[in-house]
């Protein structure tokens, strides 16, 4: 086989090989092993949020992701090339949860330095540049410098930095911390259609609503093991078909001995000390029941919504669940 058919092989193995495959990870730093076993595979055009209590291994496992940390066992794959090889680096776009740009430079001048050190040649540096801009919606404020930029702008261009070396994969670690409302639906809005360009995207967060509006797949982490892992509307179905979630509200938060009996009717604290939810059957019969049940223990709820299970409910179950 001659070197440019070789090469076209290569190519063509690549470009069909998923953006990421990791297979029967482990890895940890010295004697400390951090993830066990971990299989995960994002196709191109997907958004899989990424999610695991606080040091269950999110940010270790995006380390072996981007290569910079290795495998002890199994492996990790980028286009089908090993995630320690520089090559597969380059497929990789990474907005970290810092904003990481040249606060004193303007919107162009941190895209063209992030372009040259993901290899963009001079040729084509500038053409792509204004792409991306394009893209990221951010071309009215390029040459603005970033320290002038609100926290939403500056997490565009973040994200736009990610991009200006055509990645197949993005990594967006906490992409929404710190910005209003607004700039969240606009990312939101911006990496669904770099989704739909094709992109595969990883995406790390706590924030639930935010990852809703932009994940097809989920995947869950505890303790350095996947617990689960799938098309977010299917994990919903299958854990949740026929209930909904209840949250309640109570005048005053309830002392432990009422926290306990609310406990026992599966109702669980909620970020308000005031606030408690929990899963009931989806019909008039089962509400009519938790509130009897709660003016029972003469806990009669201030208020009480239903909605439909998400992934707030998901990443609870999973997390609770041994
Ligand atoms: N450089 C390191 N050396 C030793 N242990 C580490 C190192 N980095 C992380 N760990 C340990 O690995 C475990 C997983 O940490 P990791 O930061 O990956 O968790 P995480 O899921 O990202 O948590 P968080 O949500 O708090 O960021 C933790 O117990 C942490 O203490």
């Amino acid at each position: 086989m001659s070197a440019g058919l070789l090469d076209e092989t290569r190519r063509t193995e690549r470009t069909e090989a998923p953006p990421l495959l990791i297979e029967g990870l482990s890895a940890g730093f010295g004697a400390r092993m951090v993830l066990s076993g971990v299989s995960l595979a994002l196709a191109a055009g997907s958004a899989t949020v990424l999610l695991g209590p606080n040091g269950a291994g999110k940010t270790t496992l995006l380390r072996a992701v981007c290569g910079r940390l290795a495998a002890r066992a199994g492996a990790v794959r980028i286009c089908g090339i090993p995630a320690e090889d520089p090559a597969a680096r380059r497929l990789i776009g990474l907005a970290p949860q810092e904003i990481a740009l040249y606060r004193p430079l303007t919107i162009r001048e941190n895209l063209e330095t992030f372009g040259r050190l993901a290899g963009v040649p001079w040729r084509g540096l500038s053409a792509r540049v204004n792409e991306v801009m394009a893209r990221a919606g951010i071309d009215a404020r390029a040459g603005e410098r970033i320290d002038r930029l609100s926290g939403g702008w500056q997490r565009r261009v973040n994200v736009a930095a990610a991009l200006v070396g055509a990645p197949r994969l993005l990594v967006l670690d906490e992409p929404t911390v710190g910005i209003d409302a607004h700039a969240r639906e606009d990312l939101a809005g911006l990496v669904q259609r770099l989704a739909a360009d094709g992109l595969a995207i990883l995406l790390v967060t706590h924030d639930f609503a935010f990852a809703e509006r932009v994940a097809n797949r989920a995947a869950i982490l505890k303790a350095g093991r996947i617990v689960l892992e799938g098309p977010l509307g299917d994990l919903l179905a299958e854990r949740f078909r026929g209930r909904r979630v209840a949250e309640v509200t109570f005048a005053a938060a309830p002392d432990a001995t009422r926290a306990a009996a609310l406990a026992g009717l599966g109702l669980a604290p909620g970020e308000e000390p005031t606030a408690f939810s929990g899963l009931i059957a989806d019909d008039p019969h089962a509400v009519a029941a938790l509130i009897a049940a709660l003016e029972a223990l003469g806990a009669a709820p201030r208020t009480l919504a239903l909605k439909a299970a998400g992934l707030d409910a998901l990443y609870a179950h999973a997390v609770r669940e041994d």
